[in-house]
């Protein structure tokens, strides 16, 4: 599969420049809820045309309507039937009666999502552990299957394929949902859904989702710890982790509350044995009957840990999740649906780290089939009965018991437990490992990443800091330049010198700012109002992840030069700056085009000798050639930079779209290279190219801050750029 596979429109020109379509304006942001709509699209076509995706697909169905042990034809489908026939009467209480307390331990959530493909048995009478019941149990299953599938893909963006082999082939999903019946798939899907939903700020649809999730199996709460603190460290306001907790609760509790007076649901739900199961395995601490339960002591640890990041992101709450679920079945008598509550943790695994990811989703695969054929091959083996006969299971594992004792006995389960222990704990350990690697990436400690940009008076710096903002959004602080001015407009200094030249403005005080931001203190700070051409009273800079210091002398000072972490110069075509500045001087700042002009010549000299030298320091300049409000989409740049930041690989992505014309040279000694970029790209492709060209660009910027044409480009440089520059220092950090 080549990188750019997933994302279809990479090749093709965006609309405005065939004219098919009104041009999207360059300011226009596209809602969170387009993209993920456009995206779904693309990966629905993707498995559209995967051919591993239908033979899946033909092998669920059938599967769905030959297999399912006692649990899906005495227990499951005749409770789901039941319910939906007696016309919603009570099936707790029917089936408590009928002496068949194991029928339907889940709550109200999971019978109103199974009931959905029984509703025929309002009008009709049928037998629900035939081939028809089989596979009406097997509907909601299947749309749950495909949601995660479809979710992982998008969460893995270019290894969205690989969850094709990695999830929709798993053989867990398949023995554990389309042999044996179990119905563990549903509540799995409807986690993913809610953590998409957290992952995209949705945060009340994501609580009533998950509010709905805890009501159809309680093991979920056990994710709900690592949801709040997600929210709580990537969500402003902050408090949005707690409606989170406050509408989730309330769902999940009024669902509860609608069956609850019902002795048989107390019983059967919240009193099953298999809720109990979760404090079986415990270590004796001495005599006095003290115990540690293993299984809650591994949460809670983990909890813990969770909580100890500063900075969580989306893969280490995935992993984390994941590696909580899978250890969880190490430590508790072995039950085969909840190995499916860590299936597509484990998948997201094997195909975002594929080597070691898909080793452990082998060894776990293979020790689970092993395992729960060995350990009780009666119930393995009666999955087959509605299409053999019934009691084939049972007769068949007893001649293979008398046949094969040393095989299928006590010691030999114990053995492939053993394995499985083994398999389990090595896929959390490596889960672990992967998520806090993959958290550390962009994580800068504690400093700001410093970001100077500079370049002359209208060139289009704060224009880029805005282009920014977009994507960094509220991690983003700006200092501006101007602020640091020594004189108020009129003064008669400013005779003597141009607001160029150094010796009009504090740059010391603008290297203590910038010293002060980077290593995370508070800066008070008087502003250059540009209305009025006055000083406000000081305003409070506080640190941020990333800082941009915007203005005239960014890194004029060595000091400076020092504390900047990226240095990027604005130098657009000087006739551009020229109608730049006029206009935006004429329309912001009451000049007239006369007076715009003569500062502009007056200023030339010292634009020269004091704006232009600090080019030479810069590691992106940015040249913007000409613009045509009429196409948004259009791209004129040229892009110098350092080759340190490897810009052949920017070069090569750009590359790849057929609308744009790409060149590249290198200077002679080799360490700045220039690529100038001509053509139309739309704000899609240039997110496609941010997802190629970085790993979980969308953890780093905001997916639906991108531009089109030249401002698009300019922002995925920068980004490219900073991604570079953090995950070499997070790669030093770690070697
Ligand atoms: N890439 C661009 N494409 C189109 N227009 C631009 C671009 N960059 C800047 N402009 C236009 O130029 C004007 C000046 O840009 P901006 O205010 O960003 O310049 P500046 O360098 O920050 O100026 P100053 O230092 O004088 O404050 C803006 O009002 C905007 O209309
Ligand atoms: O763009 C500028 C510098 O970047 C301004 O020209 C400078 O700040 C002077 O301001 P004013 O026009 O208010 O005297």
């Amino acid at each position: 599969m080549t990188e750019s596979a997933t994302r279809a429109p990479l090749g093709e020109a965006p609309s405005s420049a065939s004219g098919a379509k009104a041009p999207l304006a360059a300011e226009e942001p596209r809602s969170a809820r387009e993209l993920s709509r456009h995206e779904f699209g693309t990966e629905l076509s993707t498995l559209r045309q995967s051919r591993l995706f239908w033979v899946g697909v033909a092998l669920k169905v059938v599967l769905a309507l030959c297999f399912g042990s006692h649990f899906a034809t005495r227990w499951f489908a005749p409770f789901a039937y039941e319910f939906v026939h007696s016309h919603f009467a009570n099936p707790w209480d029917t089936f408590l009666a009928r002496g068949e307390p194991m029928a339907f331990p889940y709550g109200p959530g999971m019978l109103l999502v199974v009931s959905v493909s029984w509703l025929p048995a309002l009008v009709a009478s049928f037998d629900p552990a035939s081939f028809l019941g089989l596979f009406l149990l097997r509907i909601p299953l299947f749309a749950a299957d495909l949601t995660i599938c479809v979710l992982l893909m998008r969460w893995l963006r270019m290894n969205g394929r690989d969850a094709v082999i990695a999830y929709w082939l798993s053989p867990v999903v398949l023995y554990a949902t389309y042999v044996h019946g179990q119905l563990d798939l549903i509540p799995t899907a409807l986690l993913c859904v809610a953590l998409f939903l957290i992952f995209t700020k949705r945060v009340t649809a994501a609580a009533l989702v998950f509010g709905f999730a805890l009501a159809t199996k309680a093991h979920l709460l056990i994710a709900t710890p690592f949801a709040l603190v997600y929210l709580h460290r990537t969500c402003r306001p902050r408090r949005e982790w707690l409606k989170f907790g406050i509408i989730t609760a309330a769902t999940a509790l009024l669902l509860y509350a609608i069956p609850l007076s019902s002795h048989a649901f107390r019983s059967m739900v919240l009193g099953s044995a298999e809720s109990r199961k979760v404090w079986l395995v415990s270590i004796p601490y001495g005599t006095s009957g003290l115990v540690l339960y293993v299984a809650p002591a591994a949460i809670v640890l983990a909890v813990l840990r969770f909580l100890s990041y500063r900075k969580v992101n989306r893969e280490l709450s995935l992993m984390f999740i994941g590696a909580v679920y899978v250890g969880l079945v190490a430590l508790v008598p072995p039950q085969p649906g909840w190995f499916i509550w860590s299936i597509p943790f484990i998948a997201y695994l094997g195909a975002r780290f594929t080597r070691t990811g898909r080793f452990v989703l082998l060894a776990l695969s293979a020790s689970y089939l092993a395992y729960f054929f060995i350990g009780d091959p009666q119930v393995f083996l009666e999955a087959a009965d509605p299409l053999l006969g019934a009691g084939f299971g049972q007769r068949t594992a007893d001649a293979l018991t008398l046949r094969y004792p040393g095989l299928l006995g006590a010691h030999a389960a114990s053995i492939s437990w053993t394995c499985l222990f083994s398999a389990t704990s090595l896929t959390a350990i490596e889960m672990y490992r992967k998520g806090v690697r993959s958290n550390a990436i962009y994580d800068f400690r504690d400093e700001s990443f410093m970001i100077g940009i500079g370049g002359d008076s209208g060139a289009g710096k704060h224009t880029i800091a805005r282009d920014l903002t977009r994507l960094l959004e509220t991690r983003l602080s700006v200092i501006n330049g101007d602020d640091d001015h020594k004189w108020e407009r009129g003064h008669v200094m400013w005779r003597r010198f141009t607001h160029l030249d150094p010796r009009g403005n504090l740059l010391n005080t603008q290297l203590e700012s910038i010293a002060a931001l980077r290593r995370g203190g508070d800066v008070r700070k008087r502003h250059y109002d540009h209305d009025a051409g006055r000083f406000t009273n000081p305003l409070v800079i506080k640190p941020n992840e990333f800082v941009a210091v915007v203005g005239l002398h960014p890194f004029y000072l060595p000091s400076q030069r020092e504390l900047i972490h990226l240095k990027i110069f604005v130098d657009p075509k000087e006739e551009l700056r020229r109608k730049w500045k006029v206009a935006r001087d004429m329309a912001k700042r009451g000049y007239s085009e006369a007076q715009v002009i003569e500062q502009i010549e007056k200023r030339m000299a010292d634009s020269v000798s004091y704006v232009r030298p600090q080019m030479k320091y810069a590691d992106i300049v940015l040249r913007q050639g000409d613009t045509d409000p009429a196409r948004p989409h259009h791209v004129d740049l040229e892009l110098e930079m350092v080759s340190e930041l490897e810009p052949l690989a920017l070069y090569d992505a750009l590359d790849m779209v057929s609308s744009l014309e790409v060149s590249w040279t290198p200077d002679e000694q080799l360490t700045r290279d220039k690529v100038t970029v001509r053509g139309d790209i739309d704000p899609e492709q240039i997110a496609a190219l941010a997802d190629s060209l970085l790993p979980d660009a969308d953890e780093l910027v905001h997916d639906v801050g991108w531009l089109t044409g030249g401002r698009g480009i300019a922002q995925l440089a920068i980004v490219y750029a900073i991604g570079v520059r953090l995950s070499r220092a997070r790669t030093r950090e770690i070697a």
